[in-house]
């Protein structure tokens, strides 16, 4: 793991912002097109806003979440609305999105369709995960039901998830599929989960879950 401290979030989304625009301009030289997997929550917003500014083949670039809440996209918990509010403007407003919900589906329901749709856009050129206090990445949580599964390294792709203290049920790629990325990135803000990424360094990952996905993760903290 390599963390890169920031003086403040706004040097840390532009600086990330860049490294991401870099590593995915990269695959695109390379490749015809090029997967860019990215997470919800309330922290990769102004990492967002400086991404799709970037001048990129953005139209050659697939975008999936990391996970998503089962929720429809008129819902504020939604992930999915977030990127498309934030990501999926300006020059990035030419990519691919792959939403993952399915009205009138439980997660169970959607995950054959969704798998057959996701498995050939991975590995992802380049993953921006978050992390919560609690230690969970994606959906990845300490204590959900399917994380066992999830962490396996012969899990599918995308896994239905659910976990205590969650209001909805999750769908989430499964930590192979995160870290099979080849430019992995974490981004968090606080001192609370500044001391929450050094308790996971020291424990499994089922206790810790972010811990499944650091060993090439290049870590971006700001207070
Ligand atoms: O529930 C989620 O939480 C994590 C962390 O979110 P944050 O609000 O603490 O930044 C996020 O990465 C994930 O995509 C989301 O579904």
């Amino acid at each position: 793991m390599t963390l890169l401290e920031y003086a403040d979030a706004e040097m840390l989304a532009l600086d990330l912002a860049n490294v991401m625009a870099g590593a995915l301009g990269a695959a695109l030289r390379q490749q015809p097109r090029a997967t860019l997997i990215v997470p919800g929550g309330t922290t990769p917003g102004p990492v967002f806003d400086d991404l799709c500014a970037v001048d990129l083949d953005w139209d050659r670039v697939d975008v999936i979440l990391s996970d998503e809440r089962w929720v429809p996209e008129a819902d504020a918990a939604s992930n999915a609305a977030l990127v498309r509010a934030r990501l999926l403007v300006d020059k990035a407003a030419a990519a691919r999105f792959l939403p993952y919900h399915r009205a009138g589906q439980t997660p169970e329901q959607a995950l054959p369709e969704l798998e057959a749709q996701v498995a050939p856009l991975l590995p992802a050129a380049v993953a921006l995960l978050g992390m919560g206090a609690d230690m969970h990445t994606a959906s990845l949580f300490p204590r959900g039901d399917a994380l066992r599964l999830a962490l396996d390294a012969q899990a599918p792709a995308l896994v239905a998830m659910r976990a205590p203290g969650q209001a909805q049920p999750r769908v989430t790629l499964s930590a192979q599929a995160l870290v099979a990325s080849l430019s992995l990135h974490v981004v968090i803000t606080g001192d609370d989960k500044r001391a929450a990424l050094e308790r996971a360094q020291g424990l499994p990952p089922q206790e810790a879950p972010v811990a499944a996905i650091l060993k090439d993760a290049t870590v971006h903290w700001a207070a």
